[in-house]
């Protein structure tokens, strides 16, 4: 079950915001904490160290957090507004020119519509090199995942996204409704993701839970529809290393009690481990994992 701030009650949850201000730790929304951005960088040393703490804890305790002053308002909506305009102003047969052609599409499209998954989305690799769809003209999105999913009157219930883990440092994420989006917690419980106006929302992926020898852990998250009445959009948006660049452990968290537990792979190699494409970027965090010694 989700935990919404209902059930921890309004009441309870205000007062735990404030204890929680006055101790100059962080806020909770839903149970996700929240990051302010612009106190990483203050010139206030303490302020900044602080907060670092609190970046930290979030990172170990939750493994996802909502970022506040880090984006402006109008970048989040002049972004959701290309998307919702590249589903919009084309048609199906104009997206369908980026159906999978091979391994080296830098823009792909997908339409999937069966038990597991109800979704379309763009898939767009922007590094090194910048791609974007030429239609509509006014498209400017930069990135990652376009994601549509359709309204649930019809599929109530239904998945619109499975469960999964996403490769990378970490992932992005915006949306135009909330609702849809769950984490599952530390605790076993799926917490639904409402990300607070000004906010975005980020989740550690699978290669800082590799880096950091598992300290911090890619959560397993999914997409359910019967939230929303109306079709929702988001773009998740994910931040890895450069694809040459082996990740395994790294030294400061391993000793005698922590050996490492999971193989270093080049990111490249370790996105096509399963077989997919780069820009399939699909989870091998499994397969990476080292046999349990007894
Ligand atoms: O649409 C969402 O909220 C999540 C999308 C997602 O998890 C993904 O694209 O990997
Ligand atoms: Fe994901």
């Amino acid at each position: 079950m989700a935990h919404s701030v209902g059930m921890l009650g309004q009441e309870c949850f205000d007062l735990k915001k404030k204890a929680i201000a006055h101790l100059h730790d962080y806020s909770f929304m839903d149970e996700i904490p929240t990051i302010d951005y612009s106190l990483l960088f203050s010139k206030d040393h303490n302020e900044r160290a602080k907060s670092l703490e609190h970046l930290g804890k979030a990172c170990q305790e939750f493994g996802f957090f909502y970022l506040i002053n880090g984006v402006e308002e109008r970048v989040v909506e002049g972004a959701l507004k290309g998307i919702s305009d590249f589903f919009e102003l084309t048609n199906q047969e104009e997206r369908s020119g980026y159906l999978k052609k091979n391994s080296m599409d830098r823009i792909r499209w997908c339409l999937r519509s069966h038990a597991g998954e109800n979704r379309e989305h763009l898939k767009i690799v922007t590094h090194p090199v910048y791609h974007c769809p030429s239609k509509p003209d006014r498209c400017k999105i930069r990135r990652a995942t376009f994601n549509l999913y359709p309204p649930s009157l019809q599929s109530k219930g239904s998945i619109g996204l499975a469960e999964h883990t996403d490769p990378g440092f970490f992932v992005s994420l915006i949306q135009d409704v909330n609702g849809g989006l769950q984490m599952l917690s530390h605790k076993g419980n799926w917490i639904t993701v409402n990300i607070p106006r000004n906010s975005i929302f980020i989740s550690i992926g699978d290669h800082l839970e590799i880096l950091t020898n598992g300290n911090y852990k890619s959560h397993i998250h999914q997409v359910i529809l019967d939230n929303n009445e109306v079709k929702r959009i988001s773009m998740a948006t994910l931040h890895g290393p450069s694809l040459d660049t082996f990740v395994a452990p790294a030294l400061g968290f391993i000793d005698e009690s922590h050996p490492p537990t999971y193989r270093g792979m080049t990111y490249k190699e370790s996105l096509e481990l399963n077989g997919f494409d780069e820009i399939d970027v699909q989870s091998s965090l499994i397969q990476l994992r080292m046999p349990l010694s007894l």
